[in-house]
């Protein structure tokens, strides 16, 4: 086994951040295993994405951060791009490149001083392109696509890095659900064949509960629960995060929750009635006049 390998992919200690006096990641520690299927899962402004450009090195943070064993200062910036992709939130638009040339600009790490790509360059292209269901699309320019397209070339990017560790903030936003499910199972099968450790951010609490190994809920710029799905997805760590009402049950599809929206009419209504079975006036149920 190369050394190393049972190190984390990513371990985080004492990591804090704040925009001027603002704090906004305080004091987080914790550890991403290697393989593993980790989403970072929490409300509106709870720092998700500042943790993501902080473990992606994009923007400093106070704390340490080792990558795959080793303190991520240690690894000159191209080194660090062989072993770690970043797909940001907000995609750029104004690139004047075509689809290909953007996919090939992820080859850069593996590239010589000159940057000239080679036969096997094109070939991981082309290979990742079809992958991710953009081969069609080769010859498009940038901003003659769809926020979905766009997506999946900067994911196609970012795997043509062929990295260890693939940071990702919710890849999924724009896309339709056949293309969420194609890009989760993409990620998935990147995963379980090659051992890529995966970190993205995600709003889809289904999807991270039926893939992610780990879930790392954030609020207020902190560790709120950290743990199986199972152990995340729960109805009171998700009302104390969201501070609404998610219905929380075991998934017809697995053994992993499912969690539903409840709008707030019927948690009013589903309120109500515990509110007249406890005060002895049952025989109110079933007349919906009553329930509001
Ligand atoms: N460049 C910035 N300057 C100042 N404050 C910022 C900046 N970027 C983010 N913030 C603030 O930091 C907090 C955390 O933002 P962040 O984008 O990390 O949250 P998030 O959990 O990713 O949110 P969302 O789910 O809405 O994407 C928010 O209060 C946000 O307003």
């Amino acid at each position: 086994m190369t050394p190393g390998m049972t190190r984390p992919a990513l371990e985080v200690r004492h990591f804090s951040h704040g925009y001027r006096e603002t704090p906004v990641l305080k004091d987080l520690s914790f550890a991403v295993d290697r393989g593993d299927f980790f989403i970072l899962i929490g409300p509106n402004g709870s720092g998700k994405t500042t943790l993501m450009k902080a473990l992606a090195g994009i923007i400093p943070a106070a704390g340490s951060l080792k990558v795959l064993g080793r303190p991520v200062e240690s690894y000159s910036r191209k080194a660090l791009a062989r072993h770690i992709a970043w797909v940001p939130q907000q995609l750029p638009l104004d690139f004047p490149f075509s689809v290909r040339e953007m996919v090939l600009m992820g080859r850069a790490p593996h590239q010589g001083i000159l940057g000239f790509e080679t036969r096997e360059d094109m070939a991981v292209a082309e290979r990742i392109m079809a992958v991710t269901d953009i081969g069609p699309l080769a010859d498009r320019k940038l901003n003659c696509l769809s926020g979905g397209e766009l997506q999946r070339v900067f994911i196609a990017k970012a795997l043509c890095q062929e990295p260890d560790i693939l940071l990702l903030d919710e890849p999924t936003a724009f896309l339709d659900l056949a293309h969420q499910i194609q890009v989760m199972d993409l990620l998935e099968q990147l995963k379980q064949e090659r051992g890529i450790t995966i970190v993205m951010v995600s709003h889809d609490l289904n999807l991270a509960a039926m893939y992610g190994d780990r879930l790392l809920l954030m609020r207020d710029g902190g560790i709120l629960s950290l743990g199986s799905p199972n152990a995340v997805l729960t109805f009171s760590l998700l009302e104390a995060a969201y501070g609404c009402v998610l219905l929380t049950e075991k998934s017809p599809l697995g053994d992993f929750p499912r969690v539903t929206t409840v709008p707030g009419r019927i948690a009013k209504r589903a309120v109500n009635r515990l509110c007249r079975q406890a005060d002895g006036l049952d025989a109110v149920a079933g007349d919906p006049s009553r329930e509001e």
